[in-house]
């Protein structure tokens, strides 16, 4: 498959056997969502390449749509609902042969229809609320059920004796906690009769799920392994075409320094907004904090709250000296002082998707390049260029549209543009999602080697083992409020697991909420 003169596919050959959970695994830009687009009839690849299905071949390319009738379905990244639409509207859609031969829709009927299928899923959701109002791991049961539903339909009608499911990061955005409620489903799947194909960069979740993985590097086939039968380094190295040494490997202050000899750069004082009943907190130029906690604690909006971004009710944050009444700060206001925010959702809040690399990575810094009134092309250009080198941004090409780079890449830029504003408080939330184990380690460098020159970052993650190999000190969320903090040797995965469920009282209410739980 190729993009012009780019190899995005060269040669690759995959085989999936019925029953099977298969890993799709390799660094970002691979071509892994490039394989699966060719089966979706998205991409059309160059002559040659064979598919055979059941015995059969089916000449490439596929047109769109096709893959229904050869027994495939997807779920991809953005999870492909109609958000304002319900549950029931969002299944019906799907089943649009089930309405045709009707004139008139029997709501009553499809809900209860709905409610049942829902039900035997073992999925938990109100299927009258808009998917929008659903917490991000209901939508992508629902987006999974969907699929799973289209695979028997296919079964049933008698045109296909195999189905495959082909599940594309759906776990991206999703916390850690909430994980297995996914991967209980796409069990149930398997054992209806289909199989999946799984793409990750969580090989804890590989481990948890799947039972061979298939490892691209560079748009050819770097190898295969029964999972149990390899270890996590061994599959490093597959991913990333040498020995890394990455498993296990820390990136906390190195010199040994506490927070007691380092200087405040940073004061939250009395935060309330969203979920935050109240937050005090001190930052240090120098140390990465982190926050944990459940989802509904209120970790994952202090980030937002800390730049302006969700508007707070109460509360002042002190950045080098200067006073921010927060429920009046705005974002403009948030980098003036320096202040740099990477958000979880990229797509939505991340990047300007139909600006090119280079646009997105300066657009925050561009007075630096205006003099008298005019832009200095060529100095732009030359710093695009080396932070392309730098953050490993691939392809290295500064037109590319952003919006169609791999999600790993997109990522590197969100991080290239923020730290050129050179921040004080960097605020993190989720930010090396979607990003391969190579990148993810270059991000915790690039992010560890700024802190270590002075600036304060404050960390949220709901991947705990991200945590304990980053963070000088760990501050733990429940019910609104800091409730412990661990620092030095405390900080380990047990440690902050251990921590965010036994202060959170109401772990039981927030899992409650949660579909399937
Ligand atoms: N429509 C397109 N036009 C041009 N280049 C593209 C297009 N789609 C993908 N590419 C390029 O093909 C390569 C493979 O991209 P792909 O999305 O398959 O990567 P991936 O392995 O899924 O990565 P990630 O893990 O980051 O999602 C990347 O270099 C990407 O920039």
């Amino acid at each position: 498959m190729r993009f012009g003169l780019f190899h995005a596919l060269d040669g690759v050959d995959v085989t999936v056997h019925p029953g099977e959970i298969v890993a799709l695994l390799g660094e970002n830009g691979c071509g892994k969502s490039t394989l699966v687009k060719v089966l979706a009839g998205v991409n059309v690849p160059e002559p040659g390449g064979t598919l055979r299905l059941s015995g059969t071949e089916v000449p490439l390319p596929l047109s769109p749509g096709q893959f229904r009738e050869l027994g495939l379905s997807f779920v991809h990244q953005d999870l492909g609902l109609a958000r304002t639409l319900t549950v029931v509207e969002n299944l019906m859609i799907a089943d649009a042969s089930a309405v045709s031969d009707r004139r008139m829709i029997s709501w009553r009927k499809e809900t209860k229809r709905v409610r049942a299928l829902l039900k035997d899923y073992g999925v938990d959701v109100d299927p009258l609320l808009p998917i929008n109002e659903l917490p991000p791991v209901g939508q992508a049961l629902v987006a999974i059920v969907r699929a799973a539903e289209e695979l028997r339909r296919y079964r049933e009608s008698g045109r296909v004796t195999q189905s495959i499911l082909f599940l594309d990061e759906p776990t991206v955005f999703l916390p850690e906690s909430e994980v297995e409620f996914l991967f209980d489903l796409v069990r149930t799947i398997v054992r209806d009769g289909a199989s999946v194909v799984f793409i990750s960069h969580d090989l804890d979740a590989v481990r948890r799920l799947c039972d061979r993985a298939i490892v691209l590097h560079d748009g050819v086939l770097a190898g295969e392994a029964q999972i149990d039968a390899v270890t996590d380094e061994q599959l490093i190295e597959m991913i990333v075409g040498k020995a890394t040494g990455l498993v296990g490997a820390t990136y906390r202050r190195e010199d040994g320094a506490t927070t007691a000899d380092l200087p405040v750069v940073a004061e939250v004082s009395g935060l309330a907004g969203g979920r935050v009943e109240e937050a005090d907190l001190t930052l240090h130029g120098g140390e990465i904090v982190g926050v944990a906690g459940l989802l509904g604690s209120g970790a994952e909006e202090l980030p937002y709250l800390c730049f302006g971004a969700h508007r707070s009710t109460a509360g002042t944050l002190t950045v080098d000296g200067h006073r921010l009444r927060l429920p009046r700060l705005d974002a403009g206001e948030a980098v003036r002082h320096r202040i740099a925010l990477v958000p979880a959702d990229r797509r939505r809040d991340g990047i300007a998707a139909s600006l090119t690399v280079g646009e997105n990575a300066t657009i925050l810094v561009n007075e630096k390049f205006t003099r008298l009134g005019g832009v200095q092309f060529k100095k732009v250009r030359a710093r695009i260029v080396e932070l392309l080198e730098k953050y490993d941004v691939r392809p290295r090409n500064p037109s590319a549209l952003l919006g169609r780079l791999s999600g790993g890449n997109q990522q590197k830029v969100v991080l290239a543009k923020w730290m050129e504003i050179e921040p004080h408080l960097l605020l993190l939330h989720e930010p090396t999602q979607g990003v391969d184990v190579a990148a993810r380690a270059s991000i915790y460098r690039h992010v560890r080697a700024a802190t270590d020159d002075g600036m304060a970052t404050l960390w949220v993650s709901s991947d705990f083992e991200e945590l304990a190999s980053v963070c000088d000190r760990v501050l733990v969320m429940a019910d609104g409020r800091l409730r412990t903090e661990l620092s030095g040797d405390e900080v380990t995965e047990d440690r902050i697991s251990t921590a965010v469920y036994q202060y959170s009282t109401n772990a039981a209410s927030v899992l409650a909420e949660v579909p399937g739980a």
